[in-house]
């Protein structure tokens, strides 16, 4: 049973949505009722139908004239349905539909298990259709027997067949019918035919030996039980045949017990006795399990259905830069590069077989396959002085190409060509990406339209000097997950510290953000609420974690597979998971300002949260290596550079140079932990952004921004006008132990009440704007300003 059911799991959530026209119970009923008096009607007409169907052969043609009556149970209906069916039908085998309408309606009215009535249909019309042809070769003397249909196709297999082989092939299939259907096997005939022979046998015996019939008669004689006086037992010889015949014994009784009667089985030995095997009986489920029968009931899940009307922003919102013209080919350009690449070279010695170009919408990429004999080294270590001589900026070069015996020449185009988002948006390559969280970066040297999935990256790091298109590229990404997951599916934990670049997306608060309960703004740009919600989303990490492990699934994937086929309570905390992505704007603000409280709970974040749909965008302008430390760095594989100023900036982020030779205006390195790809960032710009944001936020949305889990932690503010209500849950207990020990230190709060340095010393700050610690005093502790813990508690009581 275990075992079918861990198949039916694996088969519902392999097997493609299914179409099923769901009933109410009342529909149900009124089907089943229809049905089931249909059926029984046909029954009455085919009956009656072969008493009258002569008589009432004359009315056929009259059914429209109410005059005329037909001799049918159901009149002219019964008639009609009678000769259609039984005459110019399937003749006597017609039957099985009528008996198979009835049990339809029974099954529906009754609102039980179809799987069985599916079997029911199928062997029934596979045994109406042999009947019908068997009945067939009798239409000459009987037409009735095998109707119209089943002439015809008798007739037609003995064209083809002949009699032997149609007489073959009905064989067959009654075969097929007694193996499968009924699981009649030879050997089950066999046992039954001995089994047969053996009561035969005996029976004879028996009446050989009436002493002994008699006393079988008698002990299976109710009356008889009890009667002490029993018959002489049966001789040996007389039980020797009765191998499977139970002998009632009586057992000697106890004198003062009652007899009891005890049945046993004589063993008798017995020359050819076989065992008899019993088929086992293979059960029907009635119902798979409570989730297909939900799923069934009313359809999978749907996380969409609250916002069920919501209507995917159209492409036209978007601006198109390039007024659909394709690339341009500037063929001079490309003779001149040509020219320039070929004697620079040549100054350095190095000859070239073959050259090719291929012409992208910011550089042209030229392919060199270089003389035999010439070092790849030698060439790139030229880097600086090609560029010179080719006196342009952005020069990259790589050798070789991956994956190819070739040297690769990115040379900017005099005029480069902005790939608008609309196309990126557009391009089949995004459209039918069947990714989790599918983003359009922009092109590809060759024209092609960059997509990945965050979903597998699994998180994002961006560093780029400022201006070089890294708030287009964020935006960009944003834009991609809005026209390609619904609210229900995603939402935007935005970091803004800039206040500026992400306020646009206040307008899908309600649709797309996340954020705390007690917070009003859905964008954070206060950097000790970003401690919050780092932590915040540990916890629903955590939370998440928790849930697929009660749900045994191994990703977000599974479990939202899971839950959408009913197989996850909510009764037992289970709930859709949408995907989280975290945007952080301007991480080194962040991490200049909060250290390692925020980097643990972001490196905690990125070592874990990718099962359980958590990913992380951060994005900086200043990629030196204390921002982006070793134990970020390792955890975001997944890499944009946008140019940067320095080589070391670029190794920062990429762990190798190239950055810092890219043009700006969105031309960017791409890497997902090998090779690096250049893209040239689709342009998305502000009012296009506002647009999307607001045909988003029009729409009914729900009633508030997603929450994330409460954090209850080292929260409070650090001003010293603090209010009373905004004091730290242990401000109570840290007065005592100060005024106590008398002694204002952070260290001492901390030992004493388990506690955080951050923690401590903002509850330091705290009891001093209380007035209960004096200021800070350097290196030295704080005075403590009240004496004992009655003044403690009348200060306390003034607030
Ligand atoms: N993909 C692009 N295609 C064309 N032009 C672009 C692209 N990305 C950026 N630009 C140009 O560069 C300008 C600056 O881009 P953006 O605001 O994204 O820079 P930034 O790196 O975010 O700068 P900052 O860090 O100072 O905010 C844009 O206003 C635009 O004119």
């Amino acid at each position: 049973m275990a075992r079918k059911k861990t198949k039916t799991t694996t088969k519902k959530t392999t097997q493609p949505k299914k179409l099923t026209l769901k009933l109410s119970k009342q529909q149900k009923i009124v089907l089943g009722s229809f049905l089931f008096l249909l059926g029984i009607a046909l029954l009455f007409s085919f009956i009656s139908f072969f008493f009258n169907w002569q008589a009432d052969q004359s009315t056929l043609d009259s059914l429209g004239d109410r005059s005329v009556e037909s001799q049918n149970w159901l009149n002219k209906f019964g008639a009609a349905i009678g000769d259609f069916f039984i005459y110019q039908g399937f003749g006597v085998a017609s039957f099985a539909l009528a008996i198979l309408v009835t049990l339809t309606g029974f099954y529906y009215f009754f609102d039980k298990e179809k799987k069985s009535l599916r079997a029911y249909w199928f062997w029934g019309i596979i045994v109406m259709l042999w009947f019908a042809i068997f009945f067939g070769f009798f239409s000459d003397s009987a037409p009735l027997l095998g109707g119209m249909v089943g002439f015809e196709l008798n007739d037609y297999l003995q064209d083809y067949l002949g009699l032997i082989g149609t007489i073959l092939i009905l064989a067959f299939f009654a075969i097929v019918y007694f193996a499968i259907r009924l699981k009649i096997t030879p050997e089950l005939v066999g046992s039954y035919l001995k089994q047969k022979k053996q009561s035969l046998q005996s029976e004879l015996n028996d009446e050989d030996d009436d002493d002994f019939s008699e006393y079988r008669d008698n002990a299976f004689d109710k009356d008889n039980i009890d009667l002490p006086k029993a018959k002489p037992a049966p001789t040996p010889s007389a039980t020797d045949e009765k191998v499977d015949e139970p002998v009632l014994q009586q057992s000697k009784p106890a004198p003062s017990e009652e007899p009891v009667l005890k049945l046993e089985t004589t063993q008798a030995p017995q020359e050819d006795f076989e065992i008899e095997i019993e088929e086992p009986i293979e059960e029907e489920e009635l119902v798979e399990n409570l989730s297909t029968k939900l799923v069934q009931d009313f359809g999978e899940f749907d996380p969409t259905l609250e916002l069920s009307n919501y209507k995917f922003p159209s492409i036209d919102l978007l601006k198109d830069y390039t007024k659909g013209q394709s690339i341009t080919i500037d063929q001079e350009e490309l003779e001149e590069n040509k020219n320039r690449i070929v004697d620079t070279l040549k100054n350095y010695k190095i000859e070239i077989a073959h050259i090719k170009a291929t012409v992208g919408p910011t550089v042209t990429l030229y392919e060199i396959v270089p003389e035999a004999g010439v070092r790849i080294s030698k060439i790139k270590n030229l880097e600086d002085d090609i560029a010179l001589s080719l006196s342009a900026l952005g020069i990259r070069i790589i050798a070789p190409i991956p994956g190819k015996g070739t040297i690769g020449i990115e040379v900017p185009n005099k005029n480069a060509r902005i790939v608008s988002m609309r196309s990126a948006i557009a391009s089949p390559r995004f459209q039918n990406a069947e990714m989790e969280l599918p983003l359009t970066l922009g092109k590809t040297i060759s024209n092609e339209t960059f997509v990945v999935d965050l979903a597998k990256m699994p998180h994002l790091l961006m560093a780029g000097a400022t201006g070089q298109g890294k708030s287009v590229g964020l935006n960009a990404i944003l834009t991609s997950l809005l026209y390609k997951k619904h609210p229900a599916e995603v939402k935007f934990v935005l970091v803004d510290p800039k206040k500026v670049e992400l306020t646009l997306f206040n307008k899908i608060e309600r649709h797309y953000l996340a954020k705390l309960p007690d917070s009003e703004e859905a964008i954070i740009t206060d950097n000790a609420k970003v401690i919050n919600t780092l932590n915040s989303l540990c916890i629903e990490m955590d939370n998440r974690y928790d849930l697929l492990k009660n749900a045994l699934a191994r990703n977000i994937k599974e479990y939202n597979a899971k839950f959408k086929a009913r197989k996850l309570n909510p009764n037992d905390g289970h709930k859709y998971l949408p995907y989280i992505v975290l945007v952080i704007d301007e991480f080194a603000d962040l991490i200049m300002t909060a250290g390692k409280e925020v980097e643990t709970p972001i490196a905690r974040l990125a070592q874990l949260a990718r099962a359980i749909g958590i990913h992380l965008i951060v994005a900086t302008q200043r990629p030196s290596v204390n921002v982006i430390t070793g134990i970020i760095k390792a955890n975001f594989p997944a890499r944009i550079a946008f140019r940067v100023t320095s080589k070391i900036d670029s190794r920062t982020i990429l762990d190798s140079q190239g950055a810092d030779q890219l043009i700006g205006r969105g031309d960017m390195l791409f890497t997902q932990g090998n090779e690096l790809t250049r893209v040239q960032c689709a342009f998305v710009d502000t009012p296009e952004v506002e647009k999307i944001t607001e045909f988003i936020g029009s729409q009914k949305a729900y009633p508030d921004a997603h929450h994330l889990p409460e954090y209850v932690g080292e929260e409070g503010g650090t001003s010293l006008d603090i209010d009373v209500s905004d004091r730290d849950v242990l401000f109570m207990e840290a007065a005592e132990v100060i005024v106590i020990a008398q002694q204002g230190s952070a260290s001492l709060l901390q030992r004493k009440l388990k506690l955080g340095y951050n923690r401590a010393g903002r509850i330091i700050d705290q009891l001093e704007a209380a007035g209960i610690v004096g200021p800070f005093e350097g290196s030295k502790a704080r005075q403590v300003l009240v004496s004992d813990m009655n003044a403690l508690q009348q200060q306390l009581n003034n607030d």
